[in-house]
């Protein structure tokens, strides 16, 4: 119908309507008369749509010159950060970890670690950012979102969590549903960007694990049977521009953030994890996601097609502590090299050396264009709060601090730091600023699409409301006509005969009490969350076994619950490679194709599918990438694979803290009070209690598994008792012959242990034994053994032998040939550390300190369960360095040995060679460990 027939049609309606006059309708019709004509009105709204069509073009420049702007300015701002920003997360203490046991040795203020070793001494640690232990996911992440504009902005990038294992890594980097990690948020934030940078994107995302130093794919099915296919093997190749590839590895396009969420719960799932004795879900390899984003229309950006890692790394660990032995020493082994790597890579990197060593490990030659050069790098450390982990916490904060280092110029004078500081916070201003305009100049050019679409529509839009509504009023008046009865009362219409608009929708029948589901209504209006019947939701719970079922670990493996292999079999294979089907439901919901079409269609609707909208060269382009679509790649999965979505926050065994703000929705109460500043957080015992509250609130089973228990600790049994032995040494002072002998014995012993049924055989869990075997005069002589099969040793040293350097330390292998003798410069103990050892003998001061503390019952580190605190030792000796005749103070009883175990140069030198054994033992030979050394002295206490 056109405008000229209204002045029909209201005549015709005449009839039926008594409050249509003819007065009115000829009002109506004159006005429809007077109207402009088409021509003209066209004529107009052409004039309007191109002027419009150049404030919009004026304002696209504007807005592209000020991305060129905060680009730049964010570079300019993070260069003068450094590239390497780093920031330490501070796991909360969890229910179980007795408050009394744990003295508080970690606290922080906004960018501050301090490690409080006694109530007068303490070490400050600073970093871009400290989170102490109440920090909610949303502070981390809002502090982590500048880096993804740099990714926006063509830079290649990479944030890894560090640490310990146990502190919180995998909850930093991918959290739980509730309280989502670094992962979820930066993808979510990267499409959000993309969307509101006016340009196109192509985005894919890749999942791989490095584990036991061979990468895996996540998104492809392992085999879990011998006749399974074995997937592609993955190489990394470099490009000649010095790009990274790995052959081989899926990338899948992803058009939306959902899309990439649940490829990345898919690939969480085969992620290889196992209990030990740190970590009940312990990450046993590290996991890296891959994003890659090409623009091929922004000009602005740095590289045509740039990549961020996300990468949660395994944990380091001291593997005497962890008492791991089998497949989980291996792991242990295998990442504890890894990131020793790590560690030198940045160490090339912070001392600007000529070659920097990426090749050395595959962690380090995957992120090779990511880490350094003009990438931007984010290093989340986590650390413990418990004393007991101290060693380790050093270590990671060191590790820490040497990466920070790169690029900040320590060395830099104290004024130009300071003027460091004030270009940073013009720049920060700068950019607020251009943040602001940016933020305008969208407002502006949305304003001025809408507009368009206002102006180019409004023709077709009338013609069509009003097309609509003749035939409907035709049709309803044919209907009326029809229905009208001879009374002339108006029959009300079926619903399904009145025109769509005129129907009640769901909502409306509800909210006027119908039943929405009756009648017509039924067929017409479908519940929203109602799934047609090809979908099928399906939900397995796998059997939670008996601790001694599952020997240590206690971890079922994949294959052994999917492919229904004996469970009994060894723990030592039984990685597991998805943690989810420990002893939780996994719901599993399969789409059926036609609504994986269904979903494709949805999604092509989205606003970030550029591959639509552009029907240009961008368009073939971007379809001649080859990648694998989201949705057949996940379908595939579904046929071929058991893939759901996965609740990993009912693992969450430590005490998740409620988020304060949530998202989006402004500065939280807790912001506004502190502003920038964070207090210093307290362990105190109300904290604490909070946690555990807030647990119980969560309904987690505290699943705790004493699994060093099933590790055959027969053979450390055994060596503990020969260990306590020493008090025969002590005592006794056996002579030269005597001590031959005890030599014989012990090793004997060990060699029957290691061989004896039930015992892991050649791997027994390393150990060093020690003991003092002469004592002369004024003279101990120190003998130290290590049990390790693979590498043995002995040293001897007394107090004369340390100071005229004199000291022998040999290193045997396997078939007893010596690798170092005395005087081999190679070996790591040199005469000035055997001379600083002798330094650190212990003081009588301390010994009637920890006498005091002895009688007081609390403090000493034996009643805490835990050892002496080596910090609290040294520095007692570094005070003692300056009393000359500190020979006179001690008695030779605690030289060599000291009052307990711990202590002595016995201990110490027991310390050296753990470390110079375990170094030889995974292969770093014993030679100078540079950055290595410091990296295992933590791991070996
Ligand atoms: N900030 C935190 N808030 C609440 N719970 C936490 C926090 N950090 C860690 N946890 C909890 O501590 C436990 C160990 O954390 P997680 O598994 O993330 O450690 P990890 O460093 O990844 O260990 P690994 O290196 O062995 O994999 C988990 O149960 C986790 O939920």
């Amino acid at each position: 119908m056109s405008v000229e027939n209204l002045g029909e049609t209201i005549h015709s309606l005449l009839g039926f309507k008594a409050h249509l006059t003819c007065a009115w309708a000829k009002s109506v019709c004159d006005i429809i008369k007077n109207l402009p004509s088409k021509d003209l009105e066209r004529k107009d709204s052409e004039l309007s749509i191109s002027k419009i069509k150049d404030e919009l073009a004026a304002l696209t420049a504007n807005i592209n010159r000020l991305n060129i702007q905060r680009r730049q300015v964010l570079n300019d701002f993070l260069d003068l950060k450094g590239n390497i920003r780093v920031f330490c997360r501070i796991r909360p203490i969890r229910i179980g970890e007795h408050f009394r046991c744990l003295r508080p040795v970690v606290a922080s203020e906004s960018s501050t670690v301090i490690l409080k070793f006694d109530d007068n001494k303490s070490k400050n640690y600073s970093f871009d950012k400290v989170f102490h232990p109440g920090s909610s996911q949303d502070e981390v992440f809002s502090d982590v979102e500048p880096l993804i504009k740099s990714v926006i902005d063509g830079y290649n990038a990479c944030i890894f969590a560090y640490g310990q294992t146990g502190t919180g890594k995998t909850f930093t980097m991918e959290g739980t549903p509730d309280t989502p990690g670094v992962v979820p948020r930066a993808i979510e934030a990267l499409f959000k960007q993309a969307e509101e940078s006016n340009h196109t994107f192509l985005i894919s995302f890749s999942m791989l694990e490095i584990y036991l130093g061979n990468l895996k794919d996540l998104l492809v099915t392992h085999p879990t049977k011998a006749t399974d296919p074995l997937p592609p093997c993955l190489s990394i190749k470099t490009d000649i521009k010095g790009g990274i590839e790995i052959d081989n590895l899926v990338a899948i396009q992803v058009s939306d953030f959902n899309q990439a969420l649940r490829l990345y719960r898919l690939g969480c799932r085969f992620r290889s994890t196992a209990s030990t004795n740190s970590n009940t879900t312990s990450s046993r390899s590290h996991c890296m996601i891959r994003i890659t984003i090409t623009c091929f229309d922004a000009l602005e950006r740095r590289r045509e097609t740039n990549k961020i890692w996300l990468v949660d790394l395994g944990g380091s660990e001291r593997v005497l502590k962890t008492k791991a032995w089998g497949r989980r020493l291996d792991e242990g082994k295998a990442i504890n090299l890894s990131l020793s790597v790590l560690g030198d890579v940045i160490n090339a990197l912070q001392r600007k050396k000529r070659h920097v060593p990426y090749r050395n490990s595959k962690l380090t030659q995957v992120l090779k264009d990511s880490l350094g050069d003009d990438s931007k790098t984010l290093m989340l450390a986590h650390i413990s709060p418990k004393e007991e982990d101290l060693c380790e916490t050093i270590c990671s904060l060191n590790f820490a601090t040497r990466a920070k280092s790169i690029h900040l110029g320590h060395s830099d004078s104290s004024e130009t730091r300071n003027q460091k500081e004030v270009s940073m916070k013009n720049l920060q201003q700068k950019m607020k600023h251009i943040e602001e305009e940016r933020l305008k100049v969208r407002r502006g050019i949305e304003k001025l699409n809408e507009k368009l679409e206002n102006l180019t529509r409004p023709a077709l839009r009338f013609e069509e409301q009003l097309q609509a509504s003749h035939s409907s009023t035709e049709e309803s008046l044919s209907n009326l006509k029809a229905k009208k009865n001879k009374t002339g009362d108006v029959i009300a219409a079926p619903m399904s005969e009145l025109p769509r608009f005129m129907r009640p929708t769901f909502c409306s029948k509800r909210k006027s009490g119908m039943d929405p589901n009756t009648s017509e209504g039924k067929d017409q209006v479908l519940g929203r969350r109602r799934r047609p019947p090809s979908h099928r939701a399906v939900s397995v719970t796998f059997p939670v076994k008996n601790n001694s079922e599952y020997n240590s670990d206690c971890s079922i493996s994949r294959s052994s619950c999917l492919a229904g292999l004996n469970l009994k079999r060894s723990a030592d294979n039984e990685t597991e490679y998805s943690q989810e089907t420990l002893d939780y439901d996994s719901k599993m919901v399969a789409f059926s194709k036609q609504d994986t079409s269904q979903r494709t269609s949805t999604h092509q609707k989205a606003p970030f599918n550029y591959l639509e909208k552009n029907g240009n060269q961008k368009t073939e382009k971007i379809n001649s990438t080859k990648f694998s679509k989201v949705d057949d790649w996940l379908s595939h999965k579904n046929e071929s694979t058991i893939s759901g979505y996965i609740h990993r926050s009912k693992r969450v065994l430590a005490l998740p803290i409620p988020e304060k703000k949530k998202r989006g929705t402004g500065p939280s109460k807790e912001d506004k009070l502190y502003g920038d500043k964070v207090p210093a957080y307290e362990f105190t015992e109300e904290n604490i209690i909070s946690h555990s509250t807030a647990e119980k609130r969560c309904d987690v089973e505290r699943v705790e598994m004493p699994l060093s228990a099933v590790i055959s600790d027969k053979p450390q049994m055994m060596l503990k008792e020969l260990f306590e032995q020493d008090s025969t040494f002590n005592s006794t002072s056996p002579s030269h012959e005597s001590r031959d002998q005890t030599m014989t014995e012990m090793q004997d012993s060990i060699d029957g242990l290691s061989t004896e049924e039930g015992s892991p055989g050649n791997l027994s869990p390393p150990d060093i034994c020690c003991g003092r075997l002469d004592q002369h005069k004024n003279d101990d002589e120190v003998y130290i053994m290590s049990t390790m099969p693979e590498v043995k040793g002995e040293t001897q040293c007394s107090d004369n032998m340390l100071k005229n350097g004199e000291c022998s330390f040999s290193v045997y292998d396997i078939d007893n040939s010596v690798i170092n003798g005395k005087g081999d410069p190679g070996v790591s103990i040199s005469r000035l550390e055997l001379e600083s050892l002798c330094q650190h003998v212990p003081t009588e001061k301390y010994i009637k300190d920890n006498e005091k503390e002895d009688l007081d019952g609390f403090s000493h580190p034996s009643a805490l369960g835990t050892r002496a605190n080596p910090l609290k030792l040294r520095s007692e000796r570094a005070l003692f360095m300056d009393n000359a005749n500190y020979k006179d103070l001690i008695t030779p009883n605690v030289r060599s040995q000291g009052r307990t175990q711990n202590e002595g140069i016995c201990y110490d030198l027991k310390e050296k060679f753990q470390l110079l054994t375990a170094s030889a033992l995974l292969g770093l030979g014993l030679h100078d460990l540079g950055f290595g050394h410091d990296f295992f002295h933590g791991l070996m206490f």
